[in-house]
């Protein structure tokens, strides 16, 4: 592994102008897919600095449609990054003590090489001429990215959903590159009702006319309202009955009675209607087909033989796992079963389940309990670490 000796520690939270980094290593990324992807580039974002005995990292993986900007405003939507409320100076990850890295997943939109960028075999955009990338895949090149800053072992890999699946398969795959692992509100595979969700999506997107065979880019189109119905039925599995019955009941939208027609009568509707048109604003229709995929393929006991507790044999990572009691995309079960599983393999494991009726994307949220866990394991692998923080 090369060190790097100019490390570059952009700490975009004191500096919110500073550009998106660019990473594109001289070397392939070898895809589960049986191909290589080349040349290829990794967006990314850091905040904090480095420690000289380079120990002090923390790998942040984003969720299905989440960036690199966890901790300082998004340049595209103008909102504060996605876990500012978690990472920053003086916070629960206080970026004055760790190092923080989040990159771009391959496959994405959102400056890490995908379907929009350009295949230099044609000088046009991939479309669906990309390889489909696995979860694996993101983690390899993550992996080149975590090599690229001389970092042998990183102190902590967190992250939700498709991040926490990110966060699985570091442990599997690389764990003697971390020392502790946070996966939340996520599961070993993906279940069947989520890869049917999935699919629904996916359908939406490619019934839209303007989908053009994945080739839209070429048309100067974009499946938009495949895209936005995509997102309305996603959007519906990240959150519960409680909590829309919470905020929305049977209210009506901006009227006093039904209207006997099709325009958004109740306010759930309505909200459904600005999450999909908010979603196109940010994010590519094939990008979307491809993570998608991503999850649908990831099988961590598939990979190790069908046996979950072989996936970890050996550890000695440190987890912790976080599940939300309303979560019905990754049920508690799911983080139960990997808990078994580490149990099987003789791993250092803790759980938490944490009440709340926000549903999936509760771990987006300001929740009091998730940031107490996150805290409190942090605290404990950064002693048994000896971080002198
Ligand atoms: C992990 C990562 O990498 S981040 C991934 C990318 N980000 C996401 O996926 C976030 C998308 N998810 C959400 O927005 C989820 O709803 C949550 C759960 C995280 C947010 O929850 P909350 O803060 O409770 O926000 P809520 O769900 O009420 O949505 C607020 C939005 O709905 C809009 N809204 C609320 N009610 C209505 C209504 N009746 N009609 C129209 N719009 C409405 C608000 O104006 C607001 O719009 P804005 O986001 O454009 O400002
Ligand atoms: N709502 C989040 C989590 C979905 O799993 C996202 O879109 O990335």
């Amino acid at each position: 592994m090369a060190a790097q000796r100019a490390l570059r520690t952009n700490n975009e939270a004191d500096n919110p102008s500073s550009p998106v980094l660019q990473f594109g290593p001289d070397k392939p990324l070898k895809l589960d897919a049986g191909t290589v992807l080349s040349p290829f580039q990794v967006a990314y974002q850091t905040y904090g600095s480095l420690n000289d005995a380079r120990s002090n990292a923390i790998l942040v993986c984003h969720a299905l449609t989440g960036d690199h900007h966890v901790a300082s405003t998004n340049p595209v939507t103008g909102k504060p990054g996605w876990w500012e409320v978690l990472i920053g100076p003086g916070k629960i990850i206080d970026t004055n003590r760790f190092f923080v890295i989040c990159s771009n997943v391959v496959g994405g939109c959102l400056g890490s090489t995908g379907p929009a960028s350009t295949n230099p075999a044609t000088g046009r955009p991939y479309g669906l001429d990309l390889p489909i990338i696995t979860i694996r895949d993101m983690v390899r090149a993550q992996l080149m990215l975590v090599d690229h800053f001389g970092i042998e072992k990183l102190f902590c890999v967190l992250g939700g959903s498709m991040g926490g699946m990110q966060v699985l398969e570091w442990a599997a795959s690389h764990s003697e590159r971390v020392f502790s692992v946070l996966p939340i509100a996520t599961g070993a595979r993906h279940s069947s009702q989520n890869i049917a969700f999935h699919e629904v999506g996916r359908q939406a997107v490619m019934a839209d006319p303007d989908w053009h065979g994945g080739k839209y880019l070429d048309f100067g189109r974009r499946p938009e309202k495949g895209l936005a119905v995509a997102r309305m039925a996603a959007h519906i599995t990240y959150l519960s009955e409680a909590a829309l019955h919470r905020k929305f009941g049977r209210n009506l939208q901006d009227r006093d009675a039904l209207t006997f027609g099709f325009d958004a009568d109740f306010q759930i509707e309505s909200y459904l209607r600005h999450q999909g048109m908010t979603f196109v604003d940010r994010f590519d229709a094939n990008s979307y087909l491809y993570l998608t995929r991503a999850m649908d393929y990831f099988d961590l006991a598939a990979d190790h033989g069908g046996r979950l507790a072989d996936a970890f044999a050996g550890t000695k990572t440190r987890f912790c796992l976080v599940s939300f009691t309303s979560d019905w995309l990754f049920p508690t079960e799911e983080s139960r079963s990997i808990v078994h599983a580490l149990n099987a393999a003789g791993a250092s494991v803790s759980f938490v389940e944490i009440e709340t009726d926000r549903g999936h994307d509760a771990f987006l949220l300001d929740e009091p309990e998730l940031f107490a866990a996150i805290n409190g394991f942090i605290a404990s692998a950064a002693r048994a670490r000896g971080l002198s923080l």
